[in-house]
């Protein structure tokens, strides 16, 4: 032991255990020396029985540092050593209160740099493996490769080092997430990146494309809740409120911040490709343009919002329209990508649902790590539930959480590929022509991750469910009545809600969680029709349109007395 100092400084987590803390500490004013030195840093600050942790990374603590340069202080393997900056003697001093502060010359990137926050030591992975659950193989694809599909033409999914992830016990990543949430640090900021370590956890920070994206709301419905399917504790997470209107930019970022390091280093793509029903190409070209990179998408013509298609256009996106559904802008993207050095950026490519599945976490993270009894998710093209599934599988299999919610997938009737494979107990599927649906962003008829949407129903006990037309525009008006905006791919999931609270497979106290994809601002036109009677075959049960009235007094007060039914 060479000595043990009391300081006040700045650090950040880099691997703990119940009760020490190894942090990386860069900046303790007054002191200077360039040693490396392993450090072991008990803190007095924690937040959970016996845990003298510093939970929050920018957050000033008070630290006893012992340093022992030969037998490594006993600290986790993973620790690693730190470069002490400035020593000028070796007495306690407190950090000056402006020394976090960002220097107004630099940018956060820069901030986190100095604050010794970017890119700590890391000791984790993941890469490319088939998705081919319970079937052995080593074949493997680095993250680095341009790569959608394994050899026998399956879909991939991304592996983590789960071995080194546990190395950490699940109150530490529960309290490492939980202190990043609601800050500016880069990149943590973002809901997505404030969990790294599981979703891309070797790229360099300065690659991140983020917009701060998720931690979205997730809000109590209390009067849907109790008046539609009478029901104390259902949610409803947000995921639309969203830089893009929709959950699509959870996985974007992580794409883009990928595409951005491959040309970095120097990989030759031109730019990245989509086929779209909406979202995916307004969250891609959002994406793209704050990087400055190209995108290219393929939308089906006059099967889109207006709200949706304007968004790569103003993005700057390449949008070619086409005369044909989503399915065959599907087929033509991954013909154009083998042919052009496009990079993919649906949810074929499993990488997108490395960003997606941390909706999951958050929920889990939002209700304190208490793990909801259901979570109702709309399912298109099928990778967010899988998503979903993986999200709450980390958790459980981390130690986080204790078990899994039980997942439910919505489909509109007139799109509904999975729904006939469950009724068929997942027996045989066959891709469908999808009809136009009022949820146009999931009308879908062959989707890419049916394997892997199949294997998360039958992995969380789940169930399948499909919605008509007029259940989703009439569940949507009583939602939004209740004081919701829902998009009606929201209404397809309310649908399943109010269907399995009718046979009471959902009871009245289950806790529930709605997955909202996206804003209902992007969907008006139907809403607008709806509430004028004037869509086809549909009663508009719950319609409530404006009343024209004369601009007088008289003409008011009338109307007024008839509406609130006063003398
Ligand atoms: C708003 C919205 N909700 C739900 C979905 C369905 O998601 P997935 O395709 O991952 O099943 C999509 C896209 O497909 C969407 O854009
Ligand atoms: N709803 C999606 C359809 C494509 O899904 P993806 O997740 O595979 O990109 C869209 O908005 O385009």
């Amino acid at each position: 032991m060479i000595g043990t100092t009391l300081l006040r400084g700045v650090g950040t987590d880099v691997a703990g255990t119940r009760d020490s803390l190894v942090q990386r500490v860069t900046h303790f004013e007054g002191l200077k020396t360039n040693a490396r030195l392993p450090l072991h840093i008990k803190c007095k600050k924690g937040r959970r029985r016996g845990d003298m942790r510093a939970t929050n990374p920018s957050l000033r603590v008070e630290a006893t540092i012992e340093t022992n340069p030969g037998l490594n202080g006993g600290l986790p393997p993973s620790a690693k050593t730190v470069t002490l900056e400035s020593v000028a003697n070796n007495s306690a001093t407190p950090l000056s209160p402006n020394s976090a502060k960002r220097h107004a010359d630099e940018n956060i990137r820069d901030e986190a740099r100095r604050q010794g926050l970017a890119n700590p030591p890391n000791t984790f992975s993941a890469k490319y493996v088939p998705f081919c659950p319970g079937i052995e193989t080593d074949e493997e694809y680095s993250i680095d490769e341009v790569v959608y599909r394994s050899k026998s033409g399956a879909l991939l999914d991304v592996q983590h080092d789960m071995a080194a992830l546990k190395k950490f016990d699940g109150a530490y990543w529960r309290d490492l997430f939980d202190s990043r949430v609601g800050k500016t640090t880069w990149p943590y900021g973002s809901g997505v990146w404030s969990k790294k370590e599981w979703v891309l956890p070797e790229i360099d920070d300065d690659d991140i494309v983020s917009v701060f994206e998720g931690n979205s709301n997730l809000f109590w419905a209390e009067r849907f809740g109790k008046e539609i399917v009478g029901m104390s504790d259902l949610w409803v997470k947000h995921c639309g409120i969203s830089h893009t209107g929709s959950f699509k930019d959870l996985g974007m970022t992580v794409l883009v911040s990928q595409v951005n390091r491959l040309r970095r280093l120097g990989k030759p793509l031109l730019g990245v490709g989509c086929a779209s029903t909406g979202d995916t190409s307004a969250a891609l070209s959002a994406y793209c343009a704050a990087a400055g990179i190209p995108a290219i998408v393929f939308l089906p013509a006059n099967r889109i919002s207006i709200a949706q298609l304007v968004q790569p256009i103003a993005n700057g996106a390449l949008v070619l329209s086409m005369d044909t559904d989503f399915d065959g802008c599907m087929r033509l993207i991954k013909e154009v990508t083998t042919e052009l050095p496009i990079y993919l950026a649906n949810s074929l490519n499993s990488l997108r649902l490395e960003g997606q599945k941390t909706a999951a976490i958050e929920i889990l993270q939002q209700f304190d790590w208490e793990v909801p009894d259901w979570v109702i998710v709309p399912g298109g093209n099928l990778g967010n539930i899988y998503a979903f599934y993986k999200g709450f599988q980390m958790c459980k299999e981390l130690g986080l959480v204790d078990k899994m919610p039980r997942l439910v997938c919505a489909q509109a009737a007139n799109a509904n590929p999975l729904y006939r494979a469950y009724i068929d107990g997942y027996e045989s599927f066959k891709p469908v022509t999808a009809l136009p649906t009022f949820a146009s962003a999931i009308q879908i008829g062959d989707p890419v991750s049916i394997d892997r949407a199949i294997y998360a129903l039958q992995n969380s006990d789940g169930i399948v469910e499909e919605a008509s037309e007029e259940e989703i525009m009439d569940v949507c008006a009583q939602a939004d009545s209740r004081g919701m905006f829902t998009c009606p791919h929201t209404g397809v999931a309310l649908t399943a809600l109010l269907k399995l609270r009718k046979r009471n497979i959902i009871k009245p106290s289950d806790r529930t969680v709605v997955v909202s994809t996206a804003h209902g601002l992007k969907f008006t036109q139907s809403k607008v029709a709806y509430h004028s009677s004037e869509l086809p075959d549909i009663s508009s049960r719950f319609a409530n349109p404006p009343v024209q009235v004369g601009a007088d007094f008289s003409s008011v007060m009338e109307v007024l007395k008839q509406k609130l039914s006063l003398q």
